[in-house]
């Protein structure tokens, strides 16, 4: 790979090779491309930034450093290009910063329109569409779009840290993440997913290599390439619930002996909760990757919101044990592993930590063939939450819990 970076103008030229990870991509050739941006190309450019001042992240420096180089009109000229990233199905990832300020980098996406099919266009468009609407810390900012001749490039938060997939590797004998870490994890997924549904985006593309690492050790789902829109009517529900999953005694049976079962104590309240769930959502198209599809997207009958909650259950699964359950010899064989699953058994070497056995329950509940039997179907991450795997979490104070040290992860702290 070589990177120019000349101060007029922006050229780079590389070799690379497109990836085969998801469902949707049939070429796997390597691909050599030339891109150059020229003084006229950086004239036509046609900015679209988001509504900085509408942001919950107006106060991120990297908006300060886009409005102090450039009037807030950001051009590709105001770019330096590092280096690349990586490159995926639709385009290049390259790191850059601003010409003048380096500590505010960015992650730049690529996309050649004339180099992607009508299909893949229409994925660009997605993806571009879904970034530009969120505002959340678990999602990526979109600095700008930026229009120039057949490219368009997306100006997005950058992640040092690599993916979950990585991290994944570097554990030893790739046997999963520490329990407190899957914890941590998921349930900063599962926060993520919650907004998106709010949103009626269904992801579809749930896999720990779509789960970027900022630099502070928090999560930043990528990829909105794959995601569909749906109507969500956002309504308050009143439920029973239990105060707490893990308030069992031992009760006394009509003899007068203690039952060897423990009982749930009876110790309900009535709650009325925010549930914001596409449970409407339709789509017929099969997308996804083929480790964490679900049967309804594999029978190709019509698949929902569920979707996401079996792929869930899946990372989860991956996460604790370093595979996935259904994994098979081939892609087919796979996807017949699902098809034929009934119910899943977390059959892999059983983890002794505390809270292993509430993780495997979990599992069970979100990997259950039937959407409208599965945890979350109905009521979103709101009765995911309630699972007594993330037990104890206070779910307004996320954001704010610090990363799990975890071997391969260096986490930048603020002061
Ligand atoms: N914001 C980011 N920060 C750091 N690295 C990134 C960022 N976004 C993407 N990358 C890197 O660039 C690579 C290509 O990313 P991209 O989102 O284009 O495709 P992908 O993740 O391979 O998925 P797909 O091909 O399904 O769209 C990723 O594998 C990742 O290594």
């Amino acid at each position: 790979m070589m990177v120019m970076d000349d101060d007029t103008d922006l050229e780079l030229s590389f070799t690379s090779t497109t990836t085969d990870r998801t469902f949707t991509t049939s070429s796997s050739a390597r691909s050599s491309l030339t891109l150059s941006f020229n003084e006229s190309l950086l004239l036509s450019t046609t900015t679209t930034a988001p509504a900085t001042t509408l942001h919950h992240r107006k106060w991120d420096p990297h908006w300060s450093a886009i409005k102090a180089a450039t009037d807030g009109n950001l051009h590709l000229s105001h770019l330096k290009l590092v280096r690349h990233l990586g490159t995926g199905n639709l385009g290049r990832v390259f790191l850059c910063h601003l010409r003048d300020c380096n500590s505010a980098t960015f992650a730049l996406k690529v996309i050649d329109k004339d180099s992607v099919t009508p299909k893949k266009l229409s994925h660009v468009q997605m993806e571009a569409e879904i970034l530009s609407m969120l505002d959340h810390p678990y999602l990526p900012t979109l600095y700008a779009r930026l229009d120039v001749s057949h490219y368009t490039c997306l100006l997005i938060d950058y992640c040092p840290n690599g993916d979950l997939h990585a991290l994944l590797r570097k554990q030893p004998s790739n046997r999963g993440l520490p329990l407190h870490a899957v914890r941590f994890f998921s349930a900063e997924v599962l926060v993520a997913l919650e907004y998106l549904h709010a949103l009626g985006v269904v992801y579809r593309d749930l896999k720990p290599e779509n789960i970027l690492l900022r630099e502070d050790g928090h999560i930043m789902l990528s990829d909105f390439d794959l995601c569909f829109k749906a109507d969500v009517v956002p309504t308050l529900q009143n439920n029973r619930v239990l105060r707490s999953h893990k308030k069992t005694r031992p009760t006394r049976d009509r003899f007068g002996c203690f039952r060897s079962v423990n009982r749930r104590e009876p110790d309900e309240e009535e709650l009325t909760e925010f549930v914001a769930e596409p449970v409407t959502a339709l789509s017929k198209s099969c997308v996804g990757t083929h480790e964490y599809l679900a049967p309804e997207l594999v029978s190709g009958n019509g698949h929902g919101n569920g979707v996401d909650w079996w792929a869930f259950g899946i990372l989860i699964y991956e996460l604790l044990y370093g595979v996935t359950p259904f994994k098979g010899g081939s892609k087919e064989s796979t996807l017949r592993n699902i098809a034929s699953s009934k119910q899943v058994r977390c059959h892999v070497a059983e983890r002794e930590e505390e809270g292993a056995a509430e993780a495997r329950d979990l599992i069970e509940k979100l990997l259950v063939k039937d959407p409208r039997e599965r945890l979350g179907c109905a009521r979103g991450a709101t009765d995911i939450k309630r699972h007594p795997f993330f037990d104890g979490i206070k779910w307004p104070l996320i954001r704010n819990y610090k990363p799990p040290e975890v071997r391969g992860l260096v986490i930048k702290r603020t002061k």
